[in-house]
Formats: structure tokens, C-alpha cells, sequence
């Protein structure tokens, strides 16, 4: 065992106690990090809260130690935490985070999981080459849409599209930008032909970082936005979306079995 301590997790091995985790929840957002240790988890501890990332150490009812731990939003800072986290000996990751829906069928308040990504995403390409797949581990994949099915949550299994920014390359032209460039204008509707059911800005780089580093990854994703009827974040259904979400995952977690 190392003691080094990590420079941005802001922790090392020898903080995660005799039976380290091996699975980790990964946030985009603190707030979601904390609310699934609070909410989810027992006897927490708070490792480090550091440059906005946030790492609790906690316990599921079943005795297993779990990680909840803070990517920041954006591949660039995913990776640096992704890194540092299979330093200290995680092993799976499960990213809970939200996305917009371009597909009609798939509504604002349900859960989507991720079977693979489309990734158009710059950092992914230091990590592997550009044609590299980025597919989620099917066994932990499996387990979310069947904790999905037990729980009664309405879930969509398929494809999403991780991009790097929120405005230009999610094509919102409610932004600062006053110009979108041409090879962008339409992208939406061409990934909606292509059966891509929602965009967010990290899966893709995290299923490359997983083949590459050989640790599994999932995703499970809570609609905020339907884009095929508006731009804006539908915040009152925001809490249930994250929510069902979260659930799905401490589920599957609990109950695969398919260990995790
Ligand atoms: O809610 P999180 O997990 O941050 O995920 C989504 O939300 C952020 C954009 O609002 C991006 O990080 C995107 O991937
Ligand atoms: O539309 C959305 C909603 C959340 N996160 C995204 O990246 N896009």
C-alpha cells in the first residue's frame, strides 16, 4: 500500500480504512456526491473535499464499502479523477449523472442507461485512438436495467452522445454564442436518426478510460431536458430524475447477482 495522498481527490490508500472500497459512485456535481453518501450509505466519512471534488467513504447495509466521489463536469476533469481513483484500487465505476433526451419517446424524469457512447470528446483521444470503442461493462449494465425494472422506473437502454460542451456541441442556440458553427447545425437531429437516445459530457470518455485501464464502467443518467420540444433544464422533475437514478444504482449494486 502506497500513502501517497492523490493530488486532486485530495486522498490516498491508507485513508480507506483495512477493507478498502472497490466500487465507486461517480457525481458530476458535489451536491449529488453528498446526497448519496447522506441518503444512501452508512456510516460515512468525509475523505477530502477538494477544487470542488468532493469523496465520502461509506458502507451499503450489506457491509460493502462504496465509494461517493465528485468527477467535476466535463471529460477533462472525469479523467483526473478517474485516474487517481483506480490509484487508490477502484475497480468499478457507476456515473450517475443527467442528460437531455433527443428522442420523443424518452421523457424528461425517466432514467437512461448507457450501453455504449458515441464520443466526441478531445480528451478521450490522449487516452486511446479515436476509433477506440467506448462501451460500458455489460455485466454491471445488466444488473442497473434489471434494478430499473424491480424499483418500477421508467428506463431506456441505448446509446448516448458525450460531447465537451454543453452549448456549441449539444447544439443550444439559447447561449452567448452567437454563431454555431455549420458542422454543428443539425447534429441533433442526425443523432436522433442514429437512434442516440440522449447527450451528456462524460460517458464516453469514461468507457474508453475503462477498456484502457481495464477497470468497469457503467452509467445511469437522469433526464433534465427534452430537446425535442425545448433547450431549457426542467428543474421541477430534476430531483426525481437524480433520485431514480441513484436508487437504481445502490440497487443493482445491492442486489446483482452478477457480483459488482
Ligand atoms: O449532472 P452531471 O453529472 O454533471 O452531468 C451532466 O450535467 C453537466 C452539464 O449540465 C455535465 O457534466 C453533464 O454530463
Ligand atoms: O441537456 C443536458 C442536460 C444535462 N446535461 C447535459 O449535458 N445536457
Amino acid at each position: 500500500m502506497t500513502n501517497k495522498r492523490f493530488y486532486h481527490i485530495g486522498f490516498g490508500q491508507e485513508d480507506l480504512g483495512k477493507s478498502p472500497p472497490e466500487i465507486a459512485l461517480l457525481s458530476g456535481d458535489r451536491d449529488r456526491t453528498r446526497l448519496i453518501a447522506q441518503n444512501y450509505l452508512q456510516d460515512v466519512r468525509l475523505l477530502s473535499q477538494n477544487r470542488g471534488l468532493d469523496s465520502y467513504l461509506g458502507y451499503l447495509p450489506n457491509h460493502r464499502p462504496i465509494l461517493s466521489a465528485t468527477s467535476g463536469m466535463g471529460a477533462p476533469s472525469l479523467s483526473i479523477v478517474v485516474n487517481e481513483l483506480v490509484q487508490v484500487g477502484i475497480r468499478q465505476i457507476i456515473r450517475i449523472g443527467t442528460c437531455g433526451s433527443i428522442q420523443p419517446h424518452v421523457p424528461v424524469g425517466s432514467i437512461v442507461i448507457s450501453s455504449a457512447a458515441l464520443c466526441r470528446q478531445g480528451t478521450a483521444n490522449d487516452i486511446a485512438p479515436i476509433e477506440y470503442p467506448a462501451a460500458a461493462d455489460p455485466f454491471m449494465t445488466v444488473a442497473l436495467v434489471k434494478a430499473a425494472q424491480e424499483l418500477g422506473f421508467e428506463h431506456y437502454l441505448g446509446i448516448t452522445a458525450s460531447v465537451d460542451t454543453f452549448y456549441e456541441g449539444q447544439e443550444r442556440t439559447d447561449s452567448a454564442n452567437p454563431y454555431l458553427m455549420r458542422s454543428l447545425r443539425g447534429i441533433t437531429e442526425e443523432y436522433r436518426r442514429l437512434n442516440i437516445l440522449n447527450y451528456e459530457m462524460e460517458c464516453g470518455t469514461l468507457f474508453k478510460m475503462a477498456g484502457v485501464y481495464q477497470f468497469a464502467a457503467a452509467a445511469v443518467c437522469g433526464v433534465v431536458a427534452q430537446r425535442t420540444v425545448d433547450e431549457g433544464i426542467v428543474l421541477e422533475q430534476k430531483d426525481v430524475a437524480v433520485g431514480n437514478a441513484i436508487a437504481t444504482a445502490i440497487h443493482a449494486i445491492t442486489n446483482s447477482c452478477v457480483y459488482l
